[in-house]
């Protein structure tokens, strides 16, 4: 039977709100201490609505911890050699610690060669090949900002309500992404768990899922993970962010939902991240904590620690 007590919701956006705090802390001594202000640029190509929304978001939160912020907003007829050019620009820039290049890009410009061009020791979005293979190989290199918020939530919540370590959990990822996907399991590998990643050609996903002391799903399918298909006891870290569109008593109204049915899934886990306010706000915390770490790994200082 279910164990209705069960079903703690993690709080990503309390988390978040947390880290910045301590991130304003450490930009304030490094303000004090080297006279580094850390600079984050960043780039957004045409005008995706979510986008706009969420680069405006960034370059607020840059502010509000004390870092410089440049938000460069270039058309979606932007050639790929123009934005290519701007990148090599701001690389050679000493006084920009971090580039960021919003995705998604338009269709006529490939992400992988964009992300490529960024100079690994400023891609705060921690997706260019030299930092995924330094993750994967466990040297110091910028993490991505999704997986890392996710691992920082999930440490907590088995701190919190599990008593223990992530060692020898079995680990189950729905959604093989360069983005989330791959890097997230490396992350688990690395503390210990035992990882399955699963895909859209997977046999046997909800048997599998019900095998996952730890469940990850970054499907960007609304609802997918359904509330059967979650072991008891199992924490879950819900990494969709899909906006659908749901009957209100006016018409129809646009509503944003995670990967995971929430509702059915919270009496079987010990907690859940809920969406939105779980991994989202997480995101950009981990921008700005991997930008004041791109700084420091620039001028030759240790990455911040007690974060
Ligand atoms: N270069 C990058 N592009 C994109 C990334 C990224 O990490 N780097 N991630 C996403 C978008 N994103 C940040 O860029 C992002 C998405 C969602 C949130 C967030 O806080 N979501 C809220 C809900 C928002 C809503 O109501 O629409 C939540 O979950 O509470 C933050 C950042 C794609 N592109």
């Amino acid at each position: 039977m279910t164990d209705t007590s069960m079903g703690h919701i993690i709080d990503g956006f309390g988390y978040a709100k947390g880290l910045r705090e301590r991130l304003a802390v450490k930009v304030a001594e490094l303000k004090a201490t080297q006279g580094i202000t850390p600079c984050l640029v960043v780039v957004i190509v045409g005008e995706d609505p979510a986008s706009q929304i969420y680069v405006k978001n960034k370059g607020e939160s840059t502010i509000a911890v004390g870092m410089d912020s440049r938000t460069i907003t270039l058309p979606d007829t932007t050639t790929e050699a123009d934005l290519l050019k701007l990148i090599a620009e701001l690389n050679a820039d000493a006084a920009v610690n971090g580039i960021l290049v919003q995705l998604p890009l338009p269709k006529h410009m490939s992400s992988l060669k964009v992300i490529d061009a960024i100079d690994p020791l400023k891609d705060v979005d921690g997706f260019h090949v030299e930092n995924a293979g330094k993750l994967a190989v466990g040297l110091d290199g910028i993490v991505p900002c999704t997986p890392l918020g996710s691992l920082m939530l999930l440490k907590d919540a088995v701190k919190t309500y599990g008593g223990g370590s992530l060692a020898g959990m079995n680990a189950v990822i729905v959604g093989r992404s360069n983005i989330v996907g791959k890097p997230m399991a490396q992350l688990l590998l690395n503390q210990d768990c035992t990882v399955t990643i699963a895909h859209s050609k997977t046999k046997n996903l909800k048997e599998l899922c019900l095998t996952a002391d730890i469940l990850v799903a970054a499907v960007g399918r609304p609802k997918f993970i359904a509330g059967d298909w979650v072991k008891d006891g199992a924490y879950v870290i819900d990494v969709g962010i899909n906006r659908i569109e749901v009957d209100g008593p006016d018409g129809k109204k646009s509503k944003v939902v995670g990967d995971v049915d929430f509702d059915a899934a919270k009496p079987h886990a010990k907690a859940i991240t809920p969406v939105p306010r779980g991994v989202g706000p997480m995101t950009i915390a981990c921008l700005l904590n991997n930008t004041l770490h791109a700084a420091c790994l620039q001028h030759g200082l240790p990455a911040p620690e007690g974060l």
